[in-house]
């Protein structure tokens, strides 16, 4: 080991470790610097998908079935979702069909390159967007309930971004819903806390590994086929960005998080030998209207700011039409309010925590198109299993005003 220089065991005796830590935070609140989304290349619309599902899982003679998926696809919300499964993966894996069957293993040698691929094609376009070279991220957080290995797929993405070595890497899962929440708000943590930080979050979900067939008595499976799709949405974060070269999006004012009491058997998700098993209880668009505000008070109370819910914009996690419906109804916001979860909805359906980054890349274009003169604040909120509840509030920042 090289000897420490005199002077910097001098420098060290002098200075105490609270301004040591001091000189590491950054100056100024994390900040959203660049975003980018990806899909998989191949997408069935809404108006078909009954037909579709049901042919490639050989379930016909299940027509109560169908008429009931045709029924909840009608009310969606939903034009149309990307999807890695298509008739060429049925017929090389039948065994995907019957979620009796072992098909664990191939789900997951699949989703463990598959998924990672995805996450890079949406994390190459935010460091395009940025501006500065890959070796510049200092932190990777990557949340997917897509692929149960190790090492896990973070590793496959760093090297394929080209990360330096060094980049922290963190790996979230099973988060569901809100994993893209949990991953701004832990980015928000690192940047704050460590100057000169540069986060990279990737959020990735396929439905690959929670595709089967029908089954009677089984409304989950249906309710699921209804509503998801595959996608994946990549946002840097840093504090104090770089006059000229970065290009400050939205600012992060505060990030919460709730656990709604006696909630746990709401959502939830579980790996079984034929893929990922989940459950989503009939009434938790009521469960999350009923819950909202509260979430919202305590967070504009936290910072001592006196929020008027019309006032606001919205970057909702879009569950569900009726999510939407429903937290609109419970907040008295105009209809106009969540435009552009709807959207995101109605483009790519529910992309589980990868959804509201494309809420908030929606927003953003939104801004650029229309200008953000008049913006101000803004909440991201992002629902799953727990039932959990992610808060994060915005405010628009200089890049977005023509500054
Ligand atoms: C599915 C809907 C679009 C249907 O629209 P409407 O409710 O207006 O229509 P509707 O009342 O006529 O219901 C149509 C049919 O859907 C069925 N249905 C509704 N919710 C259901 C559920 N959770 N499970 C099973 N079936 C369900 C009804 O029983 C009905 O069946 P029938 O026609 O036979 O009477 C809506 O209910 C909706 O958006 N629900 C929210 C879905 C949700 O909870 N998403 C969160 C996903 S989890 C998530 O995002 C986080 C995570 O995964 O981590």
């Amino acid at each position: 080991m090289a000897p420490v220089p005199a002077t910097a065991v001098a420098v060290a005796a002098a200075t105490s470790t609270h301004e040591i830590r001091r000189a590491q935070r950054a100056d100024g609140p994390a900040t959203v610097l660049a975003i980018g989304t990806a899909n998989p290349e191949t997408y069935v619309s809404q108006d078909e998908y009954t037909d579709f599902y049901f042919r490639i899982t050989k379930s016909e003679h299940l027509p109560e079935l169908k008429d009931k998926l045709r029924r909840i696809c009608n009310k969606s919300g939903i034009d149309k979702r990307f999807m890695y499964v298509t008739e060429d993966v049925m017929e090389a894996h039948p065994e995907f069909a019957d979620r009796n069957l072992l098909s664990l293993d191939a789900r997951v040698e699949i989703a463990s390159k598959a998924v990672p691929e995805l996450a890079a094609a949406a994390s190459a376009k935010a460091i395009a967007e940025w501006g500065r070279p890959a070796t510049d991220i200092t932190h990777l957080i990557f949340s997917t309930y897509s692929g149960v290995k190790a090492p896990s797929g973070d590793r496959l993405l760093a090297s394929l971004l080209g990360l330096r070595p060094t980049v922290c890497r963190t790996v979230l899962s099973l988060h569901g819903c809100y994993g893209g929440g949990r991953a701004l708000q832990l980015a928000k943590e690192l940047a704050e806390n460590n100057r000169g930080a540069r986060v990279l979050i990737a959020c990735a979900e396929s439905t690959l590994i929670a595709f089967y067939g029908p089954e009677v008595g089984c409304n989950d499976t249906i309710i699921g086929q209804a509503l998801f799709g595959d996608g994946s949405g990549a946002v840097i974060v840093g504090a104090d960005p770089v006059n000229a070269v970065e290009r400050p999006l939205f600012e992060m004012a505060f990030a919460s998080q709730t656990t709604i009491p006696d909630s746990e058997h709401a959502i939830t998700m579980q790996y079984m030998k034929g893929g990922m098993d989940y459950h989503i209880a009939n009434g938790v668009p009521e469960m999350l209207a009923g819950n909202i505000e509260r979430c919202l008070v305590h967070a504009f109370d936290s910072v001592g700011v006196n929020a008027k819910w019309k006032d606001l914009f919205w970057a909702v996690h879009p569950g569900g039409r009726k999510i939407l419906d429903l937290i609109e109804e419970a907040l008295g916001l105009d209809n106009g309010a969540m435009a552009a979860s709807r959207q995101v909805l109605s483009e790519f359906g529910n992309m589980s925590g990868t959804t509201v980054i494309f809420v908030l890349n929606e927003l953003r274009r939104r801004f650029e198109a229309n200008g953000a003169e008049g913006a101000d604040w803004g909440t991201l909120m992002a629902f799953g299993p727990g039932v959990t509840v992610e808060t994060i509030l915005l405010r628009v920042a200089s890049g977005l005003k023509g500054n």
